[in-house]
């Protein structure tokens, strides 16, 4: 044996070690998680198997910790699918996501509960609702914005007569790519995707592919499934979901922005505790009269308080022009800063929920 291969060789053997002590400790978490879960059984707390502030705050402390060389998103991977592991020792979670396999809304939820939660496709957003409502799902994922085509109403308006909170959030970076049997883009005459997968590729569409038409699916997932049946056609759908369907890749990354991401929502029955690094989701809405959404935002710009986002949207069954607003602040509902502020704005609105306080993306 060279030298080489004799330091090659001892190498291995380190790493064997490192592995059987990584199997060890594993373990002993898995056990530990094992524990907890009597212990919270103990407390009456058996249903609460998911603590999203609690993950939230493993997976910060981590990444802080972490001096390398594996990436943030590498070690919160890697911690993401030992914690997934655990819980499932405890109870076996279902997750209902927009489907069909292959979506968007399957890799966040993956992303956020990792790969030993049980994961139930449905066809509409409420449909998800409906699943997580009925009892049939623990949780439920959900798009609602994208970085570059802005809000899925869809999902915003379902909070309207639904009980649901929000128990969590996914950022998700999302890259489309062209995938078709064509061979090339000349041979292309239709291209499938969903609204928002169209939406966010216009400007490479309009210069790539200007004479084909466009089609809007109800998933990427379903666009990718077309793809596969029509040789002239073309999908704009993940790289997996057009490997899933088995439709060769024509171009790689052709969204018109380089950050493009869509923002995720979990639902569920629960309201997680502060976990330090919290967002609050509200709707509220008013009496339309001059400078409503002044007044109602007042206490939050006095009081200092960020707010991330704000959509309006018709109120439908409260009356014509009438509307409500979508709130997200940043900070946990409990929290000392938040208290007032959102008090104040419960008096002056006439509808005023919070949908959930929830640990912020990680
Ligand atoms: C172990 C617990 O249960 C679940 C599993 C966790 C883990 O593996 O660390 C963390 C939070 C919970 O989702 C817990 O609540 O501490």
């Amino acid at each position: 044996m060279s030298v080489d291969n004799d330091d090659l060789a001892a190498l291995r053997q380190r790493i064997d070690g490192i592995d059987d002590q990584i199997l060890e400790l594993v373990s002993e978490r898995a056990r530990l998680a094992e524990e907890v879960a009597r212990a919270k059984a103990r407390r009456g707390e058996a249903l609460k198997v998911y603590r999203p502030e609690r993950e939230a705050e493993i997976l910060r402390r981590l990444t802080e910790h972490n001096r390398g060389p594996l990436t943030r998103e590498q070690v919160t991977v890697l911690f993401r699918e030992v914690m997934s592991a655990c819980r499932a020792l405890q109870q076996p979670l279902t997750v209902a996501f927009l489907g069909p396999q292959g979506t968007f809304t399957e890799e966040a939820a993956s992303k956020h509960f990792g790969h030993d939660a049980g994961m139930s496709p449905q066809a509409t957003i409420g449909g998800v609702f409906r699943e997580v409502e009925s009892g049939a799902a623990h949780y439920g994922v959900v798009p609602v914005e994208n970085s570059s085509e802005g809000v899925v109403s869809h999902t915003l308006d379902r909070f309207l007569d639904s009980e649901l909170a929000i128990v969590g959030e996914v950022e998700l970076r999302i890259h489309h790519a062209l995938a078709s049997h064509a061979g090339g883009l000349t041979s292309i005459d239709r291209v499938y995707s969903h609204q928002q997968g169209l939406s966010q590729c216009r400007a490479w569409l309009e210069t790539h592919l200007p004479q084909a038409e466009r089609h809007p699916v109800s998933s990427t997932a379903e666009a990718a499934r077309l793809a596969a049946l029509e040789p002239s056609a073309a999908a704009i759908a993940s790289e997996a979901a057009a490997e899933r369907y088995g439709v060769p890749l024509l171009q790689e990354r052709i969204e018109d922005y380089h950050g493009n991401t869509t923002r995720f929502l979990v639902l569920g029955y629960q309201s997680p505790p502060p976990s330090g690094h919290d967002k609050t989701s509200l709707v509220v809405s008013s009496a339309n009269r001059s400078g409503l959404l002044f007044q109602l935002l007042e206490p939050l710009a006095r009081n200092g308080i960020d707010m991330t986002r704000i959509e309006s949207r018709p109120a439908r069954q409260r009356g014509v022009w009438e509307y409500v607003f979508f709130i997200d602040i940043l900070g946990h509902a409990e929290d000392e800063s938040l208290r007032g502020p959102l008090a104040e704005m419960r008096e002056r609105a006439s509808l005023f929920r919070i949908l959930g306080s929830y640990p912020r993306a990680i």
